[in-house]
């Protein structure tokens, strides 16, 4: 068994949309294919993977330096003696190596998209959802049927008012989802209360809310927010400040008693341990937001995922930043918290399988083989045609 050949190309996500921190009127993202000579139902089986949206495509590190770098192995070396698969871990060591350590940049990027495809591919070749391949390889056997996912969604956007918003968040909710994420920051305090107000006419109670700073606040701001945010009783307060800066999000624990979540900038294990060591989280109420499409994949995932536990905290605290089907996968298949969801931003690349549908915030996986992007069909379509001539 080999990989014959891997593509990749860029495609745009742009739309109007912005948080605090950037507008995506140029936003792109890298699809990959992994073509394997593994033949199934008559087809080669191929593996296919995307970044998630805030970083953009990735295109040229790959097309430079990591394909030729893995294509130049002997394919005898990625193998998993074990069961004659691919081998992910192989693959990432191959990937990775004449690489320093540190300076987690776009490379992370470049490494999490390939790596996505791979073990879509993995999956294939096992016959098996990938979530169902993590569980039975790592986790007993036993995979969560369902998963929480929340609906992350009220950006900015020109000439949206309020009812806008809260016409979007009840049209959210119409469709299943019971916790809903929005945006602040990008305006003054007394205009996000407002926005803020308006969402909990909707959802009810503060519970069912998630705000998101994307990391705009100095230290000042983010205690006058956090003062403001308290009496709502809301679900978390997300990314105050600069994603490493720890310090700040440990100062903002003495202000702030309930639930923060951040992680989403993190790229690496090493980052997610300063972040643990150094930022203040709270194991019993905080989360966590690693993004493996982000952060060198699921390989790197499960380094930083045996970092938590080592330091007690429980994977059901961890909830991925990007709306992805890999990282649905990972929550069901290692027992994750849940995983964020994009009902409407960042189409094709948001949403889960066409045929299940969100029901009292769970949403369940596909049965077909891989991460399920056949059960996707836009986005299926989009990465197909994409990748049909290569990068
Ligand atoms: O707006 C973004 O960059 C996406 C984001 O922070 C999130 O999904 O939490
Ligand atoms: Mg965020």
């Amino acid at each position: 068994m080999r990989i014959v050949e891997i593509r990749e190309k860029t495609v745009g996500i742009k739309s109007d949309i912005a948080n605090a921190y950037i507008d995506f009127s140029q936003m792109t993202c890298s699809t990959v294919a992994v073509i394997t000579d593994v033949v199934r139902d008559g087809k080669p089986v191929i593996g296919y993977g995307f970044n998630s949206n805030g970083r953009y495509g990735a295109g040229r590190l790959m097309r430079e330096r990591f394909i030729p770098r893995l294509m130049s192995a002997s394919p005898d070396s990625l193998i998993d003696a074990a069961d004659g698969n691919l081998d992910p871990f192989r693959i990432w060591a191959r990937l990775m190596s004449n690489e320093k350590p540190g300076g987690h940049g776009e490379r992370s990027v470049a490494v999490g998209t390939i790596d996505m495809a791979v073990w879509d591919a993995v999956a294939k070749i096992a016959g098996k959802p990938l979530y169902r391949l993590l569980a039975d390889r790592y986790r007993g056997g036993v995979a969560d049927e369902s998963v929480w996912v929340y609906a992350a969604g009220g950006y900015y956007y020109p000439g949206k008012g309020v009812e806008a918003l809260q016409d979007e968040m009840r049209s959210y909710r119409d469709r299943g989802y019971k916790v809903v994420k929005m945006k602040i920051g990008a305006t003054s305090l007394e205009d996000d209360l407002r926005r803020i107000e308006a969402v909990l006419e909707v959802v009810g109670d503060g519970r069912n809310l998630c705000v998101d700073a994307n990391g705009r606040f100095d230290l000042k701001t983010a205690v006058a927010y956090a003062e403001a945010l308290k009496p709502y009783g809301l679900f978390w307060y997300e990314e105050a400040g600069d994603p490493l800066d720890y310090a700040l999000q440990a100062e903002l624990a003495n202000h702030y008693d309930g639930p923060m979540a951040t992680g989403e900038n993190l790229f690496s294990h090493q980052d997610a341990r300063n972040l643990i060591r150094h930022g203040g989280m709270r194991p019993d109420r905080d989360w966590l937001q690693f993004d493996c499409a982000l952060s060198y994949g699921l390989v790197e995932y499960m380094r930083t995922l045996d970092m938590l536990a080592e330091n007690g905290w429980s994977s059901r605290r961890v909830v991925p930043h990007g709306g992805h089907q890999m990282s649905l996968n990972i929550a069901a298949g290692l027992h994750l918290g849940g995983n964020e969801s994009y009902p409407d931003v960042f189409k094709p690349f948001c949403g889960f399988a066409d045929s299940i549908a969100v029901e009292d915030g769970r949403v369940r996986l596909p049965s077909l083989p891989g991460i399920g992007f056949e059960d996707k069909a836009e986005l299926f379509r989009t990465m197909r045609e994409a990748l049909e001539t290569g990068g």
